[in-house]
């Protein structure tokens, strides 16, 4: 099943098993209508070019992606109305928990048959990266649809699609009146693109998150420019830093001593030499992703009040990540070695520093990623498992012991997630939804594993 060719550049093909208008959604036939109010593509394509309405899941993506839940201020409030909305139409009941002032995890609970079973979790979180509005082709907020079906918005690939998909398969297995033995609960976290500190990583320690009793856990992934889809079993740690470094003051028009400016540019030559020796590493190693080497990146320079004043100190920062098979203590005293021979006086902070590097078994053995990888097989979806070259909120899932899996249902897709004109074509979309429907039965299935009831 589940077989969407789309050509971008080309004539559109797209072959689906039975996907236009299943109406599942019972009750909502107004969904069928288009919206009255939608923004169209340029040339009067928002419906798609071919002048019908929208799949009601399409119409509800396109609703999700409006919603401004962008950093810096993102409108919680209307995603939490809207997920108030979605736990109605599903008639399952939501739980909110304040994690931090402001930031609320919404949980929708669908309870299994055997409710002292551990748990599937299927994870997304709420907000989306800043745009540079100037460069996108349509507004990234009003989500509208070109005649190809390609759907532009913040949030399309990160991760707006996958939480439609999870509600949407949910709403059809409930639909079609099925049960499982084990609970789904859908969490809906805040704060995941800004580190996640007032999001998931509090939310691990709640005493409600305990309560889920989680066994598994999916989270996002990443689109896949080809046939198969990409499953991230682990990680590179995030390890963000800022190097303070002190020198002496004086006047711009003198030969002054040992300034901070020398010691910016001995770190910078360090961290920026690493750089490209791991870009090297992987552009000649063809068994190399992006998930198996580190990178390094300078990403702000902080210092000086004037042209003719040498300042007493400047600041630079790196976004660097580290895959799992690299001994981070060895690593941090590289970077003390680089700090140390760059000058006197040089310190530095980390705004993010994650240490785990637990990865989640894609062995038989593992029930939970037999299930997974067994589903996908028999719907003839080809898997690549990689270490997720970013870092997402499953990190804190794995940090506390449970197994997750980072997918996100998108192929024939360029990864264009924190990028200008991010995009979904329709098709891939809807094609996802029935991945998952596929693949929560057989999580939620999975036969009591030992030490369970
Ligand atoms: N997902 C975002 C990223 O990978 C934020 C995570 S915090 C390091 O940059
Ligand atoms: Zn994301
Ligand atoms: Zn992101």
């Amino acid at each position: 099943m589940c077989q969407a060719r789309v050509k971008f550049e080309e004539q559109e093909v797209v072959t689906i098993r039975d996907l236009a208008f299943e109406n599942t959604r019972t009750g909502r036939t107004g969904d069928m209508l288009p919206d009255k109010d939608e923004p169209n593509a340029m040339g009067g394509g928002g419906q798609g070019g071919l002048g019908v309405a929208d799949h009601p899941s399409v119409s509800l993506f396109r609703e999700y992606l409006r919603l401004k839940t962008v950093h810096p201020e993102p409108d919680y409030d209307a995603a939490l109305k809207f997920l108030d909305r979605m736990a109605q139409e599903l008639e399952l009941p939501m739980k909110k928990v304040e994690v931090c002032p402001g930031r609320v995890v919404a949980i929708i609970t669908w309870a299994g048959t055997n409710p002292a079973l551990q748990s599937v979790l299927l994870n997304s979180h709420t907000d989306v990266v800043p745009v540079f509005q100037e460069s996108w082709k349509y507004d990234a907020f009003a989500a509208v649809k070109d005649p190809k079906g390609n759907i532009y918005g913040r949030g399309t690939q990160d991760m707006k699609s996958v939480t439609i998909q999870y509600i949407e398969a949910i709403r059809r297995l409930k639909a079609e009146g099925r049960r499982f033995a084990r609970t789904i609960h859908l969490t809906f976290v805040p704060d995941e693109e800004v580190g996640g500190h007032k999001g998931m990583e509090t939310f691990v320690k709640h005493p409600e998150f305990q309560a889920l009793n989680i066994g598994f856990a999916l989270d996002e992934g990443l689109a896949n420019p080809g046939e198969s889809f990409t499953v991230f079993y682990g990680e590179r740690c995030p390890w963000w830093i800022t190097v303070r470094c002190p020198g002496s003051p004086g006047h711009g028009s003198r030969f002054v001593e040992n300034t901070a400016a020398e010691k910016v540019r001995r770190i910078i030559n360090s961290f920026l030499d690493f750089r490209e020796q791991e870009k090297h590493r992987l552009n000649t190693s063809e068994c190399l992703t992006l998930g198996d080497v580190t990178t390094v990146n300078m990403t702000m320079v902080k210092g000086g009040v004037a042209y003719n004043v040498i300042p007493a100190e400047m600041d630079v920062s790196f976004d660097m990540r580290i895959p799992p098979t690299v001994n981070l203590q060895e690593f941090e005293e590289k970077i003390q070695q680089w700090c140390k021979g760059a000058g006197e006086g040089i310190t530095y902070q980390f705004a993010q520093k994650h240490t785990n590097q637990d990865r989640t078994s894609t062995a038989d053995s593992n029930p939970w990623w037999k299930a997974f990888s067994m589903t996908c097989k028999a719907m003839n979806v080809s898997l690549q498992t990689e270490i997720f070259p970013a870092a997402t909120d499953s990190r804190f899932i794995r940090a506390v012991g449970l197994p997750a899996i980072g997918f996100s249902p998108i192929n024939h897709t360029p990864i264009l997630l924190h990028d200008h004109n991010e995009f979904l074509n329709e098709q891939v979309f809807l094609c996802g939804i029935q991945v998952y429907q596929e693949l929560v039965p057989a999580l939620a299935s999975v036969p009591a594993l030992p030490g369970e009831v």
